[in-house]
């Protein structure tokens, strides 16, 4: 993460994506396990992106662009996903407040792109 960046919101979850050819949801990167996942604002180009590492060794994740259609699917209290090109990425959160909170900054900046 460049110094431009600031996080504003995080929240631990387990990052998921979806394999559409054997149609189930797999832990995203090498094993399963919570993840730190942020919302950072470039404050130089005023862009945002979701970021996630593994609590334990800090794997990257997840790193994608919040763009302005995103449509952000709350499935559940705690199962929320998105698409984005061909991935749907889904973040399991360890609680209903983390995961409202989350959502809360995330629409927040899909209202202002
Ligand atoms: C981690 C296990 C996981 C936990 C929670 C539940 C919650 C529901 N759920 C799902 O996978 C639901 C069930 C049907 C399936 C069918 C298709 C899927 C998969 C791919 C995307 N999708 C869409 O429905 C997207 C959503 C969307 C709407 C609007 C905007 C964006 C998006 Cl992404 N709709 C379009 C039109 O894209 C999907 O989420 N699906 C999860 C689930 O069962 N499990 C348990 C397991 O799998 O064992």
């Amino acid at each position: 993460m460049s110094n431009t960046e600031t996080s504003i919101t995080s929240a631990r979850a387990s990052v998921m994506i979806y394999d559409d050819t054997n149609k189930k949801w797999l832990p995203s990167g090498t094993s399963s396990g919570l993840s730190r996942v942020h919302i950072y604002h470039n404050i130089q180009n005023n862009s945002f992106r979701v970021v996630g590492r593994k609590i334990q060794d800090h794997e990257v994740v997840i790193n994608c662009a919040i763009l302005k259609n995103l449509k952000y699917n709350q499935a559940t209290p705690i199962f929320h996903q998105w698409r984005e090109n061909r991935q749907v990425y889904g973040l399991n959160f360890s609680s209903k407040d983390e995961a409202d909170a989350f959502a809360h900054t995330m629409m927040k900046v899909i209202d202002l792109l």
